[in-house]
């Protein structure tokens, strides 16, 4: 497995260091111990210990420049600008049945090679069952222990994320999902005015798109290589803006559809590879790698996942140069 470590996940390891210890509520929950439990007892050396199983995507984001009088970020300034993205589905095994997964997702470094650049990862589901780390934990801990019914049941909190759960039909193809930034963020125009804001994916094919074979392991990955075969492969990039009655610190609440809506501009995938030879490999879709003109937004979720990223990317690189080092004789 090709590797390299890049500088910007040594910015992510001291975000670790700082957040672990700073997380709020009642029982503090740190990094290494989301990371321990989401790789649970069969350790995949080398992967993802969240959203193991995925393949490298590539292309240009066209920027309509409709944000950019909220925001300075070159990204949303009008023009079109290179990305390396990921697209995954969720679980810690790389080898999982793509159909099966409860909830894929898409990741993307606009501007890569720039101090400007923007990384982003999303997910199918629009909000999130509960608010704060401690009980997002909690959340996993009662997934592992067959036991989200009770979870729930002592969560109203999150209904909204159920609601979205029993309407969900998954589709035949990772083109035509919608994908959401979940947390909300702050764009920060030249003047210094902060407006919050969530974004999401939205598909542009009409075409569902056709499962050959449903028993494969990569019957999903399979479909979206063979359509990119036919032409790019293309979502709009949505930013909804929050009003003073919506709370960007709570990721269980939807904002409502009247919210004002602005068309960021368009992602064109052009290129897709195998992961462990593609350029995504190596990246940390660190939601909190952000270029100027964005800020997060004070939701506590971004803290933690930020320093669980960084946790899972300072231990898969290592099991990687372990592997290059050794030959695998030490792991
Ligand atoms: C406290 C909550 C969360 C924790 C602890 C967590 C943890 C993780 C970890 C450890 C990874 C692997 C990182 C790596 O090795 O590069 C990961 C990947 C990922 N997470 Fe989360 N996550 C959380 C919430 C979320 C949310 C809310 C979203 C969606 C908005 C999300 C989307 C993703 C995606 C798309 C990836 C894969 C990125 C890639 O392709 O490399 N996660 N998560």
């Amino acid at each position: 497995m090709r590797y390299v470590i890049f500088a910007a996940a040594a910015g992510a390891v001291v975000a670790a260091a700082i957040y672990a210890v700073s997380f709020s509520g009642r029982a503090p929950v740190s990094a290494q111990d989301f990371v321990n439990l989401q790789q649970g007892s069969r350790l995949q050396a080398g992967f993802r210990r969240a959203h193991a199983k995925g393949f490298c995507i590539s292309g240009e984001f066209q920027s309509s420049g409709a944000l950019a009088a909220y925001s300075s970020a070159q990204v949303l300034q009008s023009g079109s600008y290179p990305f390396i993205g990921r697209i995954s589905i969720a679980g810690n095994n790389p080898s999982a049945p793509d159909l099966k997964a409860p909830v894929r997702s898409l990741a993307l470094t606009i501007l890569p090679d720039s101090p400007q650049q923007w990384r982003t990862a999303m997910n199918t589901p629009p909000v999130l069952a509960v608010a704060t780390p401690e009980k997002f934990y909690q959340q996993l801990l009662a997934i592992q222990n067959s036991t989200v019914p009770e979870f729930f049941a002592a969560h109203p909190e999150a209904q909204n994320f159920i609601n979205w759960r029993n309407s969900y039909q998954p589709s035949q193809s990772f083109a035509t999902e919608r994908y959401h930034s979940i947390n909300a963020f702050y764009l920060i125009n030249a003047q210094g005015q902060q407006q919050a804001v969530r974004w999401a994916a939205l598909p542009l094919t009409d075409d569902v798109g056709q499962i050959t074979d449903a028993e494969a392991t990569d019957a999903l990955q399979q479909e979206f290589l063979s359509r990119l075969q036919q032409g790019p492969v293309r979502f709009d990039l949505q930013f909804t803006l929050a009003t003073a009655n919506d709370n960007p610190a709570d990721a269980t609440i939807p904002w409502p559809d009247t919210n004002p809506q602005l068309i960021a501009g368009t992602i064109v995938i052009e290129q897709a590879s195998l992961q462990d030879a593609g350029a995504c490999n190596a990246i940390n879709f660190d939601p909190l790698v952000l270029p100027a003109g964005f800020a997060p937004s004070d939701d506590p979720i971004l803290r933690a996942r930020a320093a669980a990223y960084a946790e899972s990317h300072r231990r898969r690189a290592r099991e990687v140069l372990m592997q290059q080092v050794t030959g695998g004789a030490n792991e």
